[in-house]
């Protein structure tokens, strides 16, 4: 119960509905006692009845009003069972949702390396099936404990004041049955758990082959893709048939052992009323109801065992996150003004889970409003250095600062909010192509929409579509072509306005001419503002203000296009390369 601690601050928060749901919950059970008695009762007279004991006039009199208190007694229970469900079931709910914010908030402030380290499945299952093991211990598992304790004190005291005897022979195959379902119920979670594994590798593969379904086409390989397909799905199904074995014995136990029980309180309660141990003939008759209203309970003594073994571990594995502090912390509380200004200064970077000495002292300095362009074969850290200025990896060895202050002292948000980035592969929600502009800033007016998209070149493209800005796109925008997509993502960042720009070979998916009309609109946004173009081009790169070339996390020339296309080198090889290209 040790990790289950992290959830009594939301037991604290609710607590008023809580204990006015055990309060109903002891009531409910109470009055759900009353029904058997007066059954009893009922028989009593009717046995009375039939031995003349009593005149006809007192036999109806008795029995309607027997008649009508079980009656009574049913509807105040039905009516307190109701309140019962609707006051601890939804405490579980607001918990539940609690919870889950709590953990997507964590997840939020989590920074990109924990998401490297974990995989997304695993992110997801805590979000769902974990949050969810935990509301049951926060809802059922409560509420059933409440009403076994509640209905075993009262039912047992009175039974025992009654027919001592006759309880005990009742109440001794409980325990059992308790001990059998807490068996079969693990065996259960067992193989669901498996099931799920199953299912949750079925839809994977389902959602790779639908994501993947060109190449699975245009290499023909529909038929081995249905074969694979098919083995997981036959494995699949067996699964689910050893889980369904085990579930099918779970009732039959229990109506075996309420079937010994009857037998009992009908055999030495027989004897007992003719030993005239037992006065009323209906004793045996309330009896047998009781033992009936005390199996369930006692059935879920092994259930709720084993909810609260299932929450246990589920909240360590949400514990676990929690736990974790997030690698980028904002060390300053104050906002800062931005201005653009960034110098690193023999900056190293290795990633912590490859080992991968990405950026290899790298130093250079950008004044406000310049601009500067990034060149290198690919994995020479130019998305690096990218990441870097937005934080979202700290560096380990030398330092950036912005505006003269350390990067981490700046304030984050701040530092955030003042950087337009445009990452390689353009990511688009499945949202309108408005909403995906807006995104950057979410006040945008329309006029600020549409002079982003001109700016970008993609506004023509849009206006073509039948519902322009309000066309919805699919997962990951699977309606646009790849250049599309570029150039959305180029006009979510410059929406903004931001101070520093940041893009990331963001014109790869564009022809040449495209390319030049969004540089040249990209040149009069930019003035003013600092602008780092990563590029695999020299057309991108020669009106930046500076060059530098990365190989293998090292600069091995920096300059501008005049002075580095009459230097043999990297630069040189690749403008003379990409001109005959061009020429061509
Ligand atoms: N998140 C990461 N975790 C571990 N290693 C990484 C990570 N991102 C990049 N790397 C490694 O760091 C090196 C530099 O990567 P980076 O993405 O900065 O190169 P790049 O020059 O931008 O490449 P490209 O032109 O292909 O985009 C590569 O060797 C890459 O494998």
């Amino acid at each position: 119960m040790k990790e289950l601690k992290h959830i009594n601050k939301y037991f604290y928060k609710y607590r008023y509905r809580l204990l006015f749901g055990i309060l109903i919950t002891i009531c409910s059970k109470i009055f759900a006692l009353f029904m058997p008695r007066f059954l009893g009762k009922a028989i009593t007279v009717i046995s009375k009845a039939y031995k003349n004991e009593i005149t006809e006039t007192v036999f109806r009199e008795l029995l309607t009003l027997y008649i009508l208190y079980i009656i009574g007694a049913a509807i105040v229970t039905g009516i307190f069972t109701f309140l019962m469900r609707q006051t601890i079931i939804n405490v579980s709910r607001y918990i539940e949702y609690d919870l889950k914010n709590e953990v997507y908030r964590q997840y939020q402030n989590l920074s990109l390396n924990f998401y490297k380290s974990n995989r997304t499945g695993d992110l997801m299952n805590r979000i769902s099936e974990d949050v969810t093991k935990v509301r049951m211990y926060c809802g059922p598992a409560i509420m059933y404990t409440i009403n076994t304790i509640t209905l075993f004190v009262v039912a047992l005291i009175y039974m025992l004041s009654v027919a001592p005897k006759l309880t005990l022979y009742t109440v001794l195959p409980l325990p059992v049955l308790s001990f059998i379902i807490y068996k079969l119920s693990r065996i259960i979670n067992k193989r669901s758990r498996i099931v799920q594994e199953y299912l949750s590798h079925l839809s994977a593969y389902t959602q790779e082959s639908f994501s993947g379904i060109s190449v699975i086409k245009s290499y023909g390989i529909e038929a081995s893709n249905y074969d694979e397909f098919n083995t997981l799905s036959e494995t699949s199904k067996q699964k689910q048939i050893d889980l369904t074995k085990v579930q099918a014995l779970f009732f039959p136990s229990m109506i075996l052992l309420i079937g010994i029980s009857n037998i009992l309180v009908a055999y030495i309660g027989g004897m007992q009323y003719i030993n005239g141990e037992i006065e009323e003939i209906g004793t045996i008759a309330e009896f047998l109801i009781y033992v009936n209203m005390l199996t369930w309970p006692v059935a879920t003594v092994g259930w709720v065992t084993n909810l609260v073994q299932q929450a246990e571990a589920s909240q360590k594995r949400i514990n676990e996150f929690l736990k974790q502090e997030p690698e980028i912390k904002n060390l300053n509380a104050t906002p800062s003004q931005i201005d653009g200004n960034i110098v690193f200064d023999n900056v190293t970077y290795i990633y912590p889970d490859t080992n991968i000495k990405a950026l290899d002292n790298v130093s250079f300095s950008l004044k406000k409003g310049e601009t500067l362009a990034i060149l290198g074969k690919t994995g020479s850290g130019k998305s690096t250095i990218l990441d870097l200025i937005g934080r979202l990896y700290d560096v380990q060895e030398g330092h950036i600062s912005i505006d003269g202050v350390k990067i981490d002292q700046v304030h984050l948000k701040s530092l955030r909010d003042h950087i337009g980035y445009v990452p390689q592969d353009a990511f688009l929600f499945s949202d309108t192509i408005e909403n995906n502009i807006k995104f950057g800033k979410e006040d945008a007016s329309e006029e600020d929409i549409i002079t982003a998209a001109k700016n970008a070149d993609v506004h023509k493209n849009i206006k073509k579509f039948s519902k322009g800005y309000q066309t919805k796109l699919g997962e990951r925008g699977i309606t646009l072509s790849g250049g599309q997509k570029q150039r959305i993502s180029i006009a979510r960042a410059i929406i903004k306005k931001p101070e520093i720009m940041l893009f990331d070979d963001c014109l790869s998916a564009v022809d040449t001419e495209t390319e030049e009309k969004i540089l040249k609109s990209l040149r009069e946004i930019s003035k003013g503002k600092t602008t780092i173009i990563v590029s695999h081009r020299v057309s991108s790169a020669k009106d930046a203000d500076k060059i530098i070339v990365l190989e293998d996390g090292k600069i091995i020339q920096d300059g501008t296009h005049e002075t580095l296309v009459n230097t043999d080198g990297y630069y040189k090889a690749l403008y003379l390369k990409q001109l005959s290209t061009k020429e061509l």
